[in-house]
């Protein structure tokens, strides 16, 4: 939330200097204040969606006490559901035309899990571009994670994903490379994000198409950039969002996997998840599976909750400043009608202009 500057006391100039949230008297009393309503295009697969739900409503609603937030679940025909998630999703989530037709002023698209690199031959392509192509014109701002990204790189500003060598798995250091950004305002300038994916857009696609890299690592590649306007389309790589424990759900599923024998090799470790105890207790538990698996014996339990227990989480608290920055920058721009998303004076191809740091 800004610091209204109600007098003129120069810390306020030294601030907005800054780049710091300064909101000027006049516009801090003219201000509409209401809710912001915020949706949620949900593609993840069955088993995690639900999780993905908790997880992106706990971003938003930690990333900021005071605002009011309604997040607007919905999901896209093409996406292949079992019966209890096309349950859940019919009962709980609202159709795609009910969201356009009242409006929002920030969409999240979450990633997806596909087969194979050739997005364009996804079911969901064709609708998911209908999304996109509405919440460019309509929506103040849409935050996109890991495949999203890769779709509207590859749609918007044909650039195409490239397949890694090998999967990019774990815990990654990364930095803020441009501090000017409001989206970075006040946030650690190192910190870390997961990332799970199997592809990449390097900082060249992105620099390519003028779009703002803002945070990248060293191993991991970018993890945010922006549109060239800064705010109409921000990019995720890697899973802020992600729980502490996702990383290792993830990575019980692939030694279920390999258990099943649909999965050559053991998997490895995501990278920096696992302490050198938690690693021990699995490379133990893998002789042991691999016994059973050798005398035709059932696979013994895997020990999560062991492993969960000491599992630490190094990504969430930046996670919040960047969404809570984020939403902050929605709400000084977007308009008092929801279905339009910008105030009169707000030029879109370049919204940030009247906002200190921007
Ligand atoms: C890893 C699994 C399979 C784990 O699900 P399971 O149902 O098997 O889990 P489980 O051990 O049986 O445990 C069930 C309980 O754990 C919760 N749970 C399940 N998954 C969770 C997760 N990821 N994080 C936190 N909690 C999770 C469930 O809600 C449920 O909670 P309750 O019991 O309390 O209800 C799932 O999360 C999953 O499919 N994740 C997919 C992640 C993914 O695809 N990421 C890629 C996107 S990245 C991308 O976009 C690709 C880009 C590219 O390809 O390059
Ligand atoms: N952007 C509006 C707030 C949302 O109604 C304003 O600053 O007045």
């Amino acid at each position: 939330m800004p610091i209204v500057a109600h007098n003129d006391l120069p810390t306020f100039d030294r601030l907005r200097a800054e780049g710091q949230n300064i909101l000027e008297s006049d516009r801090a009393i003219h201000q509409d204040i209401r809710e912001l309503h915020i949706g949620l295009l949900n593609m993840m697969p069955d088993a995690a969606l639900a999780a993905t739900e908790r997880q992106f409503f706990r971003l938003v609603g930690q990333s900021n006490q005071i605002a009011q937030f309604y997040v607007h679940p919905f999901s896209l025909p093409g996406l292949p559901r079992g019966e209890k998630a096309q349950a859940h999703i019919d009962r709980y989530y609202e159709p795609f035309e009910t969201v356009r037709d009242q409006g929002l002023d920030a969409l999240i698209i979450t990633g997806a899990n596909v087969s194979g690199p050739g997005l364009a031959d996804q079911p969901f392509w064709a609708p998911l571009i209908e999304v996109v192509d509405w919440a460019f014109e309509s929506v103040t701002s849409t935050l996109c994670s890991c495949l999203a990204t890769h779709a509207v790189m590859q749609f918007r500003y044909g650039q195409r994903r490239q397949p890694l060598p090998s999967k990019r798995w774990g815990v990654y250091t990364h930095r803020v490379v441009d501090q000017s950004h409001p989206l970075n305002s006040s946030t650690n300038t190192m910190f870390d994000v997961p990332h799970s994916r199997f592809n990449d857009v390097s900082r060249e696609q992105f620099e390519a198409v003028d779009a703002r890299v803002l945070v990248e690592s060293e191993e991991a590649g970018v993890h945010l950039a922006t549109s060239p306007d800064g705010l109409r389309i921000v990019m995720f790589q890697g899973h802020p969002e992600y729980d502490t424990i996702s990383l290792l759900k993830e990575y019980k599923r692939e030694v279920q996997l390999f258990a099943n024998g649909m999965r050559d090799g053991y998997p490895p470790f995501p990278e920096n998840v696992f302490s050198r105890k938690a690693s021990a207790v699995l490379e133990e538990y893998r002789h042991m599976l691999e016994r059973a698996l050798d005398r035709g014996r059932e696979p013994p339990l895997f020990p999560e909750e062991r492993i969960a227990a000491g599992l630490d989480n190094t990504w969430r608290d930046t996670a919040e400043g960047v969404v809570g920055n984020w939403l902050g920058l929605i709400y000084r721009v977007t308009h008092n009608d929801r279905r339009i998303p910008f105030m009169e004076w707000v030029d879109p191809e370049d919204p940030l202009r009247h906002i200190s740091g921007g």
